[in-house]
């Protein structure tokens, strides 16, 4: 099964100023996807390699680690999906060195609906839309596996989240057992939560003075993802997590979190560091980098998301 879905689509090659990179557009990680549960990944071209494109079937061998992104659209935006890294992977082929890098991935996940009710204009019935909690981790850790098992790199990747991404990032290393009792995951060496969501209790109950107009928002999109039961909302939360140093023995957590966000509160931040830092095991180094801009210039410019991609791999020493 794999190798079908894998072949199924073909390498493209993309230019970069001088750098050539493979890419690989929407494979589906598992059979019968839905039209969601699929990721690109993009293969930087060593230089050395004549720069053919390789067969579908092939995967380019590279050394380094792996740059692994979950894009954020509070768990239920179609119009943010995997292709929100790429202009962030272009800013990394155009202006830094790629030599510790062996690739890039960004993982589609089967979203919420944006409603229940058939009369809503935004109604769908498309099947890769009507995911509830535990889906949509659910698909991120079958990708990752996939993944995994494919380019065989182990724990040796950077799992990056962007808003609700990172909810779904600090997931992946959170151990509740049901969400990843049958996924053959290991867990990331890092992990890089951007503008992210890590207490929603917290967020709708006190979103703070500039959020307050987003309460009805943040609501309805958590009763979406994962329900009516308010115990659930705090469970799925990483903020709930008491004992990092026994939850995941990673090496480093970076959270950036701009001050100019308009949809997300500099507070998720501030809280879920100090978590981090009160249970983390001697090994963990938590750290924040700084960004600027509102809630999807990140992603959307990929410049300074560029640059900490390559402070992190510095800062990890691959
Ligand atoms: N366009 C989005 C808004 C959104 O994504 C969002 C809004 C407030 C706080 C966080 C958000 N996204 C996080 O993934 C939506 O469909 O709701």
């Amino acid at each position: 099964m794999d190798q079908q879905t894998w072949a199924s689509v073909p390498w493209s090659i993309e230019s970069h100023g001088s750098t050539a990179v493979f890419h690989k557009h929407e494979v589906p990680y598992t059979a019968n996807a839905n039209a969601l549960q699929n990721m690109d990944i993009w293969i930087p071209v060593p230089s050395t390699t004549a720069q053919e494109r390789p067969s579908p079937e092939s995967m380019p061998e590279t050394s380094g680690v792996w740059v692994i992104y979950v894009h954020g659209g509070a768990w239920r935006d179609p119009l943010v999906t995997s292709s929100s890294f790429s202009s962030t992977v272009s800013h990394l082929a155009t202006s830094h060195p790629l030599t510790k890098i062996a690739g890039f991935a960004s993982i589609n996940y089967s979203l919420s609906p944006r409603t229940h009710n058939p009369k809503d204009p935004d109604y769908t019935d498309d099947p890769s839309r009507q995911a509830k909690h535990p889906d949509h981790i659910t698909d991120v850790l079958t990708a990752l596996a996939y993944l995994q098992a494919k380019a065989k790199f182990s724990d040796n990747y950077i799992l990056l989240g962007h808003s609700c991404g990172a909810t779904l990032a600090l997931q992946v290393i959170m151990s509740r057992s049901e969400w990843n009792a049958s996924s053959k995951v290991a867990k990331p060496i890092a992990v890089v939560g951007l503008n992210g969501l890590y207490d929603m209790p917290t967020l709708i109950r006190e979103p703070g003075e500039k959020h307050a107009h987003l309460q009805g928002v943040y609501e309805t999109f958590t009763r979406l993802a994962f329900g009516d039961d308010e115990r659930v909302w705090e469970e799925i939360s990483p903020i709930s997590v008491g004992d990092w140093e026994g939850e995941w023995k990673g090496k480093l957590v970076v959270l950036v979190q701009s001050k100019e966000d308009s949809l997300v509160p500099y507070r998720q931040l501030v809280d879920m560091k100090d978590k981090l830092e009160k249970s983390r095991g001697k090994g963990l180094v938590v750290s924040e980098m700084e960004a600027g801009g509102d809630h999807n210039d990140l992603w959307k410019e990929g410049e300074r998301l560029a640059e900490i991609v390559t402070e992190v791999v510095v800062k990890l020493g691959c």
